[in-house]
């Protein structure tokens, strides 16, 4: 191919991908509805609604993560490198049955839950402070604990630090998401209405809650998008562990057989994000809530 030719390919190429990244940005932001980004690559399979793979639409919608694109694929008898609209008419039939059964209707703007659990002492914390301190934007959920301040935090910022009756007082005013016992000790709740109010200022919230939290969340909410952080291996959890000394040895010994048991659960979370770096996780974990306005919610592709 002569290389002025080349270049205008590489040129079309390009403006297509970009086209494509624009349409996912556009389901996630739910500006756009997926049924309709499907009628219109059926319309005419040549736009960017076409040439976009059924994965890749499946995995913009909010709540819906890799692993259950995957199966919902499986069971609509999809491969996995379909574009949209290159589907036979069966398959189409499928997909649009499927997408149809999920239309929610008018569309608003909003924001998105992100549900952050994973085994202790992989960095949750680490992780939602380095959010909550560089991407302003986003609300790192406030939880209301009955166990007593650590040296260094502080009430209204690490949690809202609470007596058994005011826990149980919050309970009474439904005034929690979920909540639930931790490692058999203190009673931990997500506090409801900032979260509410967040979500309806199309406000993307953060949850660092626990695996049983997370499962309540999923129960409550399930447009929810629930991502389980894990350590780069287990060495270096009981290494993460052991080094935050928090814990006395038989304590850190209760929780690494909790850890093992979190773990197995992984499977059951939307996304999985590998805490090396921490700043790396968080931008990760910013990216899946799609911010409007920062960076990374504008390349992400
Ligand atoms: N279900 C639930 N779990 C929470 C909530 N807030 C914190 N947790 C979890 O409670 C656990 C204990 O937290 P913390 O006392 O800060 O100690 P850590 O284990 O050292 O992080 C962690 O696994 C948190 O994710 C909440 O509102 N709901
Ligand atoms: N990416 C990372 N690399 C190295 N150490 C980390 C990383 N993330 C967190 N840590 C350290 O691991 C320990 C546990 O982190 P923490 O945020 O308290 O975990 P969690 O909230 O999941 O229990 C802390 O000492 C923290 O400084």
């Amino acid at each position: 191919m002569p290389e002025v030719d080349r270049v205008a390919a590489s040129r079309a190429a390009i403006a297509a991908r970009r086209a494509r990244a624009a349409v996912k940005e556009a389901v996630r932001r739910r500006e756009r509805r997926p049924l309709e980004i499907a009628e219109a690559a059926w319309a005419d399979p040549s736009t960017p609604e076409g040439s976009l793979r059924v994965r890749e639409l499946l995995t913009s919608i909010p709540g819906i993560g890799p692993s259950r694109v995957a199966r919902i694929m499986e069971e609509l008898g999809i491969a996995d490198a379909k574009r949209v609209g290159g589907l036979g008419a069966r398959q189409r039939v499928r997909l649009r049955d499927w997408l149809a059964a999920r239309d929610v209707g008018p569309l608003r703007a909003a924001g998105r839950l992100v549900v952050l659990a994973g085994p202790t002492a992989v960095g949750k914390g680490t992780v939602s402070a380095h959010i909550r301190d560089n991407y302003p934007e986003v609300l790192l959920s406030v939880s209301a604990t009955t166990r007593p301040p650590r040296p260094g935090e502080v009430d209204g910022r690490h949690y809202y630090f609470v007596s058994d009756e005011q826990f149980d007082a919050m309970i009474e005013g439904n005034d929690f998401l979920e909540y639930a016992t931790v490692h058999n000790a203190s009673r931990y709740g997500t506090p409801r209405p900032p979260i509410e109010a967040a979500l309806a200022e199309g406000r993307s919230v953060l949850l660092e809650i626990d695996l049983q939290g997370a499962r309540a969340v999923r129960e409550a909410m399930p447009d929810a998008l629930l991502v389980f952080l894990l350590p780069p291996s287990w060495e270096e959890l009981v290494r993460r562990l052991t080094g935050r000394g928090t814990e006395s040895a038989a304590e850190q010994a209760r929780r690494l057989e909790t850890a093992k048991v979190e773990l197995a659960a992984q499977h059951e979370f939307d996304v999985r994000v590998v805490n090396h770096d921490v700043g790396r996780a968080a931008r990760e974990v910013v990216e899946l809530l799609a911010v409007p306005g920062t960076d990374s919610a504008r390349t992400r592709t």
